[in-house]
């Protein structure tokens, strides 16, 4: 354990979600001091645009707290304790690709699910494994890395097959999002909730939510068929779950639960379970990304505009559930609290019945070493079917990027659920690979060589 205050560094500063953690971290000084707070991005002129307000919410709280902001990987790392990666490689052009080319074909097409989640992962894993590098390199030996970057299971897969021995807890806010839902219908703060889960990342199902030693998930089942993990100020909240698509996602937990009433979903498996729903009720022209890109980008630049020129921030940016998690789980790190969250590790017999080196989301207690995760046993035979080809179509991506072979990749996509045929595979990655011709050299490659089926 290293002495506080701490030196903390975000990897993707120039993120949407930077002003919003940055204010977490404000608020919980006295719980994780710091004596300084590095931005790093690679597309310095995009983080220029956010490191003013995020300058703002620092001083509005310490004068003390020494502030940079830098391209620059030496600079950035140099002496790090601990680093926030929010990386979209790609940024918001690419997942627009991600989302509009499976849709051409008919196919879901969603930032970290199918088609659009592998080719994602496809970008991610090798810049996070550089990130790794940097931090190996210049930061303090125990630093520790705390990954937000999606998408968080194939990145999580591919620094454990490439860097085994890299300090990166790879963490996700969903279930937390879905425990913030739970506590509003119960009327009990999500801290106060005990859960058990088990699955992969977008991937898993609640099977227990303990209050004070009781299961509350029968109350829970009866509110869900009524109106889905949904509450009348579940808006107010957060305001970007009042965005028609995310109420839509709440609203779904309920044929999921009509269907299969036993375990309480991850959001994310409405994209598998109901993909032509889905598929059905999105417009192809205008997807999530171009949501955000309307929505939360557009206010946070037109507060960073509005600064520069009165002096004077809007309210533009929201602290949530995103921002306090990853504090809370660095506090645990920093500090050896080994309080339990849901994150993703290796499995290492968590579940009983996946293989032992698979990255699973299972509770864990997080100490300064790391997570020890919690025996969740043996899951049943359909979860357990459903885990495994998701957990297969994930690794034979991850090989696909190491190997640069085309052969796995269209394997990947042929085994993702939400894809109908190898054919629908073959058409989409053979698009994706044009879309990503600035990425994915190797695999441009092996696709020109001839390995690709023509
Ligand atoms: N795990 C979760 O539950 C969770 C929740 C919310 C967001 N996220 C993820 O957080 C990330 C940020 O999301 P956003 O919507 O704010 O995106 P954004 O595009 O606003 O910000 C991402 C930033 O990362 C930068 N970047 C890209 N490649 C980089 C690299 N190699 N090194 C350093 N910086 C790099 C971009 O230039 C950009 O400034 C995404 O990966 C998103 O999927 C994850
Ligand atoms: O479509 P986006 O960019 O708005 O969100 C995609 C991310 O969605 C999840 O995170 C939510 C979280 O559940 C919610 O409570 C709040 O904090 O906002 C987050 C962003 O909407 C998901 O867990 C992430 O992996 C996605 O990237
Ligand atoms: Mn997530």
């Amino acid at each position: 354990m290293f002495k506080p205050p701490f030196i903390l560094s975000i990897a993707g500063g120039g993120s949407t979600y930077t002003p919003g953690i940055v204010k977490s971290l404000m608020v919980r000084l006295a719980d994780f001091p710091l004596a300084e707070i590095r931005l790093y991005d690679i597309d310095g002129e995009r983080q220029s645009v956010i490191a003013p307000v995020v300058e703002k919410v620092i001083r509005d709280h310490s004068q003390s707290i020494k502030f940079t902001v830098t391209t620059d990987p030496e600079v950035a790392f140099s002496g790090a304790h601990f680093v926030f990666a929010q990386m979209r490689v790609g940024q918001y052009k690419m997942r627009e690709q991600d989302e509009k080319i499976p849709l051409r074909h008919g196919v879901v097409g969603q930032e970290t699910c199918g088609p659009g989640g592998l080719a994602y992962g496809l970008r991610t894993i090798l810049p996070m494994v550089e990130l790794c590098d940097f931090v190996e390199r210049y930061a303090n030996q125990k630093a520790w890395i705390v990954n937000y970057s999606n998408p968080a299971a194939i990145v999580a897969e591919g620094v454990r097959r490439l860097r085994p021995n890299a300090r990166v807890l790879n963490i996700c806010d969903m279930p937390v999002a879905a425990m913030r839902n739970m506590g509003a219908i119960l009327g009990v703060d999500r801290h106060k909730l005990e859960v058990d889960y088990f699955g992969l990342n977008h991937f898993g199902w609640f099977t227990r939510v303990l209050v004070d030693g009781e299961d509350r998930l029968p109350e829970l089942r009866r509110h869900i068929a009524k109106f889905g993990l949904l509450t009348e100020d579940a808006a107010q909240t957060d305001p970007q779950h009042s965005d028609p698509s995310w109420v839509k996602t709440w609203r779904h937990i309920k044929p999921i639960m009509d269907h299969f009433p036993e375990f309480l979903p991850n959001p994310y498996l409405q994209y598998y379970l109901m993909p032509n729903d889905i598929v059905e009720h999105q417009n192809p022209d205008y997807t999530r990304a171009n949501e955000v890109m309307d929505g939360r980008e557009k206010k946070l630049f037109a507060a960073a505009a509005e600064y520069k020129q009165t002096g004077i921030l809007p309210d533009a940016f929201h602290v949530g559930v995103h921002g306090a998690f990853i504090v809370d789980v660095a506090c645990s790190l920093a500090f050896d609290l080994r309080q339990r969250h849901l994150v993703i590790v290796e499995n290492k017999g968590a579940i009983a019945n996946l293989p032992y080196d698979a990255m699973v989301e299972v509770p864990a207690y997080i100490t300064s070493e790391g997570p020890e995760p919690v025996r969740m046993g043996a899951v049943p035979l359909f979860h357990q079917t459903l885990l495994m080809q998701q957990l297969a179509s994930e690794q034979l991506l991850v090989e696909a990027t190491i190997e640069g072979s085309y052969e796995k990749a269209l394997q990947a996509f042929t085994l993702n659920r939400t894809v109908p045929t190898m054919q629908h595979a073959k058409a989409i990655l053979d698009d994706m690979i044009e879309a990503n011709r600035d990425y994915w050299p190797q695999l441009q490659q092996a696709w020109k060589d001839g390995e690709a089926v023509k």
